[in-house]
């Protein structure tokens, strides 16, 4: 008989057993022109209910939200929940709201769709994601961002069961949000970079699978810079396919490391400094200039490719003053701290000043 000692059973159990992991992915994805025709059969196909609460916002009610609702209205009850920012209390309302709701609709950005993701996790219900801009990779992500007493929380959730994205309608966002969405694609080369690192430094667990994927979402996006125009539906196409290959990315991991690293802890801080000034992935392609140049990679190639795409490369582009960002990026080690990235290798006030300056060389 084959005996095993203590030291290999262990190793076996840490190589083997202990590595099962539940990845939830969305089940139907649908994106192109004018698809919102297509919720009624989507809804059908997934057996989803009645009755659902459909979250949007201010804006993007009017813009897609009652359209959404007028499809579904010959065969579905819907109940319209405006939530026009995302925190504790928002989410609390739209609980009670879709007390008796079978599943929940988010129509919007990516607050709106991470309000949604949250209720549809707290109620245990189903959600589909209809995103109105393809701005942030939270389209198909099961991560919800929010921002917490002291801190920033990205909390675990369902990912959507079904995606339903027009081009249309997306074509038509300002262009300002498809360009921070390709900048939250980027981002994924110095989240992968600052995992890495942490892998290294701290022996964080890597999936190479969740990493490659992330890593060649961005380098795919990058590739196609040239294509990516304001008013443009294969620009919306392009995106929004990158957006939903990083989502799915972070759910193979099972977090939003693949997809969030040092750029994106600058972001949250950021927007704790100076609220509403720039979109999410706005700051975290700023943040993805400074930390690609602390890791030793092409900085000035992460800079072009935003420029061109439109992106904002400096604090002056989105309205913040250089000293709130020096401050932003001596924050960013405490958000999250569990997170190590490059910004936990003793950054100084000195260094911070003088890489919040570089962003402005020629
Ligand atoms: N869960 C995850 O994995 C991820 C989550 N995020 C989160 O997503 C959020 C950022 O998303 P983002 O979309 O940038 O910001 P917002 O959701 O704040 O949207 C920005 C603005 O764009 C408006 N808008 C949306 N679509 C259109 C449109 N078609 N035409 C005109 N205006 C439009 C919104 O209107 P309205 O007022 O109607 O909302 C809002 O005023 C952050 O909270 C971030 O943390 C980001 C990445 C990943
Ligand atoms: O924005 C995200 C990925 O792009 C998710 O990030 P966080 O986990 O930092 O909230
Ligand atoms: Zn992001």
């Amino acid at each position: 008989m084959i005996t095993m000692s203590a030291d290999a059973i262990k190793l076996l159990k840490e190589k083997v057993f202990d590595k099962s992991r539940w990845m939830q992915l969305p089940r139907d994805v649908v994106i192109g022109h004018d698809v919102f025709q297509q919720l009624p059969s989507v809804c059908e196909d997934l057996k989803l209910g009645k009755k659902a609460l459909l979250i949007s916002g201010k804006n993007t009610m009017d813009l897609a939200g009652n359209r959404v609702r007028e499809i579904l209205s010959g065969g579905w009850t819907i109940i319209p929940f405006f939530a026009e920012e995302i925190s504790l209390p928002v989410i609390k309302e739209a609980e009670k709201a879709a007390a008796d709701a079978d599943f929940l609709i988010g129509v919007g950005g990516g607050r709106v769709i991470d309000t949604a993701k949250i209720v549809s996790y707290n109620l245990d219900r189903p959600f589909i994601s209809v995103p109105t801009a393809a701005s942030h990779d939270g389209i198909a992500s099961a991560r919800a961002s929010v921002a917490v007493e002291g801190g920033h929380s990205s909390l675990q959730a369902h990912p959507p069961l079904a995606i339903v994205a027009d081009t249309a309608i997306i074509a038509r966002a300002p262009h300002r949000l498809l360009a921070a969405g390709c900048a939250d694609v980027i981002s994924n080369y110095t989240a992968i970079l600052d995992w890495e690192l942490a892998h290294r430094v701290k022996g964080e667990q890597v999936s190479e699978y969740a990493a490659a994927l992330s890593k060649m979402t961005a380098e795919i996006l990058v590739k196609n810079a040239p294509l990516i125009k304001p008013s443009s539906e294969e620009s919306a196409w392009i995106v929004t396919k990158a957006l939903v290959s990083s989502g799915v990315a972070m759910s193979i991991a099972g977090s939003s490391r693949p997809a969030s690293g040092g750029e994106h802890k600058f972001s949250h801080a950021l927007e704790r400094l100076a609220p509403g000034k720039a979109l999410h992935g706005e700051s975290c392609g700023i943040g993805t200039i400074i930390s690609m140049y602390l890791h030793g990679g092409d900085w000035k190639g992460i800079r072009e490719s935003l420029k061109s795409i439109g992106a904002p490369v400096t604090p002056k582009d989105v309205g913040i003053d250089d000293a709130t960002a020096v401050e932003a990026l001596l924050m960013a080690k405490d958000i999250r701290p569990e997170r190590f990235t490059i910004f936990d290798m003793g950054l100084t006030r000195e260094s911070a000043e003088k890489l919040v300056l570089m962003l402005y060389k020629e």
